[in-house]
């Protein structure tokens, strides 16, 4: 016993003078450092256990305008002022760009030519390819008409097993991932989609949630079994891009002449057109969710989000056998301000990401704070989020009407009270290149679940209770950890035909961060 107690002394000790030794080396005009809980170590597992979110954990009550942490020689700083933020992000030595390089190499193993042209200007053309086929007009009509024929095809399966059977149980999480999974990804990569095959589906989810432990070095014996699933994935996209994939989205193939041109090998390709896949889970899953969780769990919401979808972008015809019930997208898109306002609500309370940048040379952010070269800096979203100067005193709680005007309009971005205030979609430069694709998917997803569906939850004891929370995942907004029983119904009166007005529209969903 006695041993044992001296030799928990010794090992803290140990990491004592390791701490204080590896602190010494850093330079006074830095800003200041906070130790860990843990000697040495303690940050490292609270990076393990909540990933960059561990960024917002330990802001909570510092006064420091900007800290830094450390693992052994290696620096993070972590932005702790709103007024910081335009700093950072004017400031172009400080770059998100090897941050992509480390993530296609640690999860992708490309080439050494592929991994060059990271740090060339290919880069900023990928960005700007996709970003053009992601803008309102034909290019995004083509992939929004896949995703949304997708949908409707499965709410139609859905509603015919509950007219059999009277109601249809699922785990809600589960549900609503996999049909919006199946939607983007037919949207993105046309008929010939790999994730159409459930083994690839499986092959993908043998991979994802092991995802941050190959970025972060875990020993490769245990992970085989992930890098096979992984394996089998990415095969079956250097399959999709040597067969016939002429009605993909305009993004795969803008981006496919990029690559063709500055001679990626196949393989390479492959895996980074296969990368989006892991955008859309852990990024459009959980926010899709919780939007329609956050409503249905709201009965006054969900019957004035109702009123308003009804009056607006639904119309009724009848015919001689059934009722028809047409979806006006351009109106869902643009003249739904509750419905819009109240998914923005979710995003703004329930999201977790934080930016994070490398300092490309010694930096000296607004006249006042040294940052290191090769050092990483952290902006918690949450912080700003959930910030009462920017967002007032009731910050923390969800108003589905906040983001709308007095007079019941959407507001944009020139009406929040700073540029930086809404940072769902990332922070300017690096704001998410789809998101007009990826909105008008939730926004349609979710009316067509609340005008056609009732919800109620089996979990939770028949009550909505929040669940617990996935920490550590990659994702924007944390998934729930725990299954999720609901029970779905037909809404009473609105059986029959449901069909969508697409149109050509250059519409854009006014999202409020532009
Ligand atoms: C609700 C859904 C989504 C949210 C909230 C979201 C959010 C974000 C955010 C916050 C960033 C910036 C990352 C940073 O600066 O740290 C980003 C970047 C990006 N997103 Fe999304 N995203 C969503 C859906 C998607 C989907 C469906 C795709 C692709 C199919 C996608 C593709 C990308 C890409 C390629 C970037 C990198 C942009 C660049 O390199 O400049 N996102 N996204």
């Amino acid at each position: 016993m006695i041993t044992t107690i001296y030799s928990i002394f010794g090992v803290l000790g140990f990491l004592l003078v390791l701490d204080f030794w590896f602190r010494r080396r850093y330079d006074p005009k830095e800003p200041p450092t906070i130790a860990p809980s843990i000697p040495l170590i303690g940050h490292l597992i609270g990076f393990a256990k909540y990933a960059t979110g561990y960024a917002a954990i330990i802001s909570v009550g510092r006064t420091e305008e900007i800290f830094a942490i450390n693992f052994f020689s290696f620096r993070i700083y972590i932005i702790n002022s709103r007024h910081l933020i335009p700093a950072v992000q004017k400031n172009k030595s400080l770059s998100f760009a090897p941050f992509q390089k480390q993530f296609a190499d640690a999860l992708t193993r490309p080439s050494k030519h592929t991994l060059d042209l990271f740090d060339t200007d290919h880069i900023h053309e990928i960005t700007r390819v996709q970003l053009a086929a992601w803008t309102p007009g034909k290019d995004l009509d083509h992939q929004n008409v896949r995703v949304a024929d997708t949908l409707m095809l499965e709410m139609e399966k859905l509603s015919e097993q509950i007219s059999m059977q009277g109601s249809a149980v699922a785990d809600f999480f589960e549900w609503t991932r996999y049909t919006n999974m199946i939607a983007a990804t037919n949207g993105i990569y046309g008929s010939a989609n790999p994730m159409r095959d459930p083994e690839i589906w499986g092959a993908f989810l043998g991979w994802y949630p092991n995802i941050m432990r190959h970025l972060s070095g875990y020993p490769n014996f245990l992970l085989k079994e992930s890098a096979k699933a992984r394996d089998k994935f990415l095969n079956s996209f250097s399959q999709y891009l040597q067969s016939d994939h002429s009605d993909a989205g305009e993004v795969i193939f803008a981006r496919e002449r990029l690559y063709t041109r500055d001679q990626v090998p196949v393989k390479d390709m492959a895996s980074s057109q296969a990368l989006f896949t892991v955008g859309l889970i852990g990024n459009l899953s959980p926010t899709v969710f919780w939007t329609v969780w956050d409503i249905f769990s709201r009965p006054q919401l969900l019957a004035d989000i109702r009123e308003e979808l009804e009056r607006v972008a639904v119309t009724r015809h009848n015919n001689e056998k059934e009722q028809i019930f047409e979806l006006d997208l351009a109106a869902l898109k643009s003249r739904c301000p509750l419905l819009l306002s109240a998914h923005e609500e979710t995003q703004r309370t329930r999201f977790r990401h934080a930016n994070v940048r490398k300092a490309m040379e010694d930096t000296v952010l607004d006249g006042r704070h040294w940052l290191k070269k090769g050092s990483m800096i952290i902006i918690p979203n949450k912080m700003i989020h959930n910030h009462p100067e920017i967002w007032g005193a009731n910050a923390k709680e969800y108003n589905p009407r906040r983001f709308t005007s007095e007079k019941g309009l959407p507001i944009g971005r020139s009406a929040l009270s700073t540029s930086y205030a809404f940072l769902a979609w990332g922070t300017a430069p690096t704001l998410c290149p789809a998101r007009q694709f990826a909105a008008t998917q939730i926004l349609l997803f979710t009316a067509l679940m609340v005008l056609r569906f009732e919800v109620d939850p089996v979990y939770g004891e028949g009550q909505w209770k929040e669940p617990k929370l996935l920490t550590g995942a990659l994702a924007v907004i944390e998934p729930p950890n725990e299954k999720m029983d609901v029970r779905i119904r037909n809404r009473r009166g609105v059986e029959g035909l449901w069909r969508l007005k697409m149109g050509e529209s250059k519409t854009r969903v006014p999202i409020a961060s532009g």
